[in-house]
């Protein structure tokens, strides 16, 4: 699995956030994408999944053009905006299951309550999300990511917003097992993250002097 950006440029309302970006994020990667605010970390997110278009320059999955071979790169990618795109009237069991439907019949074996434990979700399972709260709705989000069941490319957009300290150290953990699978997980987050230090690769992203 080989994800690049080949000379990306991006341009929000004739200003340039970034250009000439070029990197490669291969089977195994722990990539956190930093700057400061507003510098164009969910834009770079929004263009490697194929969400938005870039000005110049291409996203390739195994050597092609994302545009090219979508199924083939939406199938292997699970993507986590900055909403956490829970349905509020649904309880988390049933936003679960409807995940798992979606993804197909690969997770379908999976212990939905087991995963609702795992993410701290456990005596919550049956309340309407909307009435949870921030952080919790946030794992109810990420409990896709126990679903995954091959080795896949994660996309990920602020994924610890709202989450506390022991939680963050369960995401770390979950992202180190998928990575020693095979797995690829390219984040943004403003957090300090511990357990993945030492295997975090980081691109700094930093604000272009407009002319
Ligand atoms: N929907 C939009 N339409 C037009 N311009 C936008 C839109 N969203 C963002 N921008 C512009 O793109 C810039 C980068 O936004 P982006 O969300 O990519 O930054 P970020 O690095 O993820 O910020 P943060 O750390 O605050 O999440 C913003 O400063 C804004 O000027």
């Amino acid at each position: 699995m080989l994800l690049q950006a080949n000379n990306l440029s991006c341009v929000r309302e004739d200003r340039t956030l970034f250009e000439h970006l070029t990197f490669a994020v291969t089977a195994g990667d722990l990539v956190q994408i930093e700057g400061p605010n507003g510098v164009g970390k969910t834009s770079l997110l929004r263009l490697l999944t194929g969400l938005s278009q870039p000005f110049a320059g291409e996203v390739c999955w195994n050597g092609e053009e994302i545009r090219r071979c979508r199924d083939e790169y939406h199938a292997n990618l699970l993507y986590l905006g900055h909403q956490p795109g829970v349905k509020a009237t649904l309880t988390p069991l049933e936003n679960l299951a409807f995940y798992q439907k979606l993804h197909g019949s690969g997770s379908s074996d999976v212990d939905l309550w087991q995963v609702l434990a795992q993410v701290g979700l456990a005596g919550f399972e049956d309340y309407p999300a909307g009435q949870l709260s921030a952080g919790q709705q946030r794992r109810v989000a990420l409990a896709r990511l126990w679903l995954s069941d091959q080795p896949a490319l994660w996309i990920l957009d602020e994924p610890f917003t709202a989450i506390d300290k022991q939680g963050v150290k369960v995401l770390e953990r979950l992202f180190l097992t998928h990575a020693e699978r095979g797995g690829m997980v390219v984040l943004t987050t403003h957090q300090d993250l511990t357990l993945m230090q030492g295997r975090l690769k980081t691109l700094s992203l930093t604000p272009l002097l407009q002319e």
